[in-house]
């Protein structure tokens, strides 16, 4: 399937080479990018957290000289990868930043460690750190590389932006706003961002390193090129906790699709992509108390330690691990209910879902005048000029639903003018004869009603969508232990480093001294 532009150009899928990383090459885009007026945040209201940290577990040893050996061992339970270890004062290795213990998912994680040694002993990062190993692929702001830490031995994705073509081509913004939501990031499905570092020419984000490739990719290997009930129902659940921790941080993600849903080397997944993201005021609420007295004093409570700064008005305030759940409820439907038709088990789960409290984390107050999203994705209030909020996170998730269960979107035309077309003016159908399930179709058609407001999400995002009997089977708190669909193949990095070292070249003529790698890998073809 071709997501295709209004200003589509080539992607150039060529391979790591100095003139490569001299002059960055850009695709773009399979998005449509016209600003409007964003009642987004300021930049300056934010401060990203993209900087140090440490890992409590980190494996730890003296050398001969005394020095504090830190040893990676990536992907190290399931024995893929293993990396080589770097070396760094004990004093480094134990640091904390504020940034990584102010994300308690992610801040556990050695590559803070890898990182931060190289801060304390060069001052910061540079692209003469790295070995770039490969391009990973490339975006309507910069190019992605998979990039191997030199000493530390541990591999990251590096976003590489040329700083001239962004001024040039308007982009600065779109950068910088999406470097300020990777840093306030810390979900299990959405990446780390390391951290940030500019060269003379070029402006880099380290981040955290998917490689199981994008679910488009995935999609494209599955029999009849569209996954199971099963695997769309792993998938989307995923990522409906990626958007609903997003709306939470006031962050409207507005570019849902399977390219940018990357595949973790677990097989789990992770949203990337957000420099088209709104960043927008927010106000999690409870706005139900349960009438079971067990839960009546408070059902969820946002825990006072974890608000930064009370005179905050900004969901940056309120950390996702920071609502507990305090108590729990029996599963909804029992075994009998369970052969029960789709439409009782609606009703009763309205019903029970009527006796919880609910979260409200919805920035319901969000607008945005700006033509952004991918023409199969965009949703019709966006092509229509209307204004649109979060609900249009809906409306491209029940897109992709429908893609990934049935191999292709809905109101795809001939040609982009066509697609908007259909996306305004045409029903939504399915395929006669297509085995997608009574819940899935009922799930997609209320996420794609072309009223905003009457659309499923609105009110109460995620909460709402969790609730709908698609997701009935999902234990939404365990997820990350259910097993996915598919793990992807471990990469080979002995062979990576074989083939990249045997295509050396003989010299390094063309970058800066800033801009350049101090090894060769910058220079070589990889493919
Ligand atoms: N963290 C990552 N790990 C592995 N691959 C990545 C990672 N981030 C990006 N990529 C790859 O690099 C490609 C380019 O990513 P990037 O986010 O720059 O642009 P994009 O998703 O193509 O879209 P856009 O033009 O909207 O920026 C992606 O398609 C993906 O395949």
């Amino acid at each position: 399937m071709e997501k295709q532009s209004l200003n589509a150009a080539n992607c150039d899928t060529e391979s790591v080479t100095a003139s490569s990383l001299n002059s960055v090459s850009f695709c773009s885009s399979s998005t449509v990018s016209v600003s409007g007026s964003d009642n987004s945040v300021s930049s300056s209201n934010i401060s990203s957290s993209s900087g140090s940290g440490s890992a409590s577990n980190a494996v730890e040893a003296k050398n001969k000289n005394g020095d504090c050996v830190v040893q990676y061992s990536e992907g190290g339970e399931s024995g893929k990868s293993s990396l080589s270890g770097g070396t760094c004062d004990a004093n480094e290795a134990s640091f904390r930043s504020s940034s990584c213990l102010s994300k308690p998912h992610k801040g556990n994680d050695m590559k803070w460690d890898a990182v931060q040694c190289v801060k304390n002993k060069d001052g910061d990062l540079g692209l003469n750190h790295f070995r770039l190993l490969k391009k990973l692929g490339c975006g309507d702001i910069g190019s992605v590389y998979l990039a191997e830490l030199r000493e530390m031995g541990c591999l990251f994705a590096m976003k590489v932006m040329d700083k001239g073509m962004l001024a040039g081509r308007k982009k600065l913004m779109r950068a910088q706003t999406e470097r300020e939501i990777l840093g306030l990031l810390d979900h299990p499905f959405l990446p780390t961002l390391y951290s940030h570092f500019e060269t003379d020419k070029f402006s880099c984000l380290l981040m955290e390193f998917c490689s199981g490739g994008d679910l488009h990719t995935l999609r494209q290997r599955q029999p009849g090129k569209h996954f199971s009930e099963y695997a769309t129902r792993f998938y989307a659940s995923e990522v409906l906790l990626a958007l609903e921790y997003l709306h939470m941080m006031g962050v409207v993600y507005r570019d849902l699709k399977p390219e940018n849903v990357l595949v973790r080397e677990d097989g789990h997944i992770m949203l990337s992509d957000f420099d088209l993201s709104l960043r927008c005021f927010v106000n999690p609420t409870l706005v139900r108390s349960s009438e079971d007295p067990a839960c009546r004093i408070s059902a969820y409570c946002i825990q006072p330690s974890c608000i930064i700064d009370p005179a905050c008005k900004l969901p940056v305030c309120v950390e996702p691990s920071c609502l507990q759940p305090s108590c729990f409820k029996p599963r909804f439907l029992n075994s009998k209910s369970k052969t029960s038709k789709v439409k009782s088990e609606k009703t009763s789960l309205a019903n029970y879902s009527d006796s919880l409290p609910v979260l409200i984390v919805e920035p319901t107050s969000a607008r945005s005048m700006s033509f952004v999203g991918t023409h199969e994705y965009l949703a019709p209030e966006i092509i229509r000029g209307d204004g649109h909020g979060s609900a249009v996170d809906w409306w491209t998730f029940g897109i992709f639903m429908y893609e990934l269960l049935l191999g292709r979107t809905p109101f795809k035309g001939n040609g982009n003018r066509e697609t908007l077309f259909n996306v305004v003016g045409q029903p939504l159908k399915f395929p006669e004869g297509s085995s997608v399930s009574f819940a899935a179709k009922d799930l997609i058609r209320g996420l794609l009603v072309k009223d905003p407001q009457k659309r499923l999400g609105f009110k109460r995002g995620a909460t709402e969508i969790k609730q709908h009997p698609f997701f009935e089977s999902v234990n939404w708190a365990l997820i990350r232990s259910t097993h996915p669909p598919e793990i992807p193949k471990p990469i080979d990095l002995t062979l990576l480093n074989h083939t990249s070292k045997s295509s050396m070249p003989q010299n390094n003529k063309g970058a800066s001294d800033s801009d350049r790698s101090s090894g060769p890998y910058l220079d070589f073809e990889f493919f």
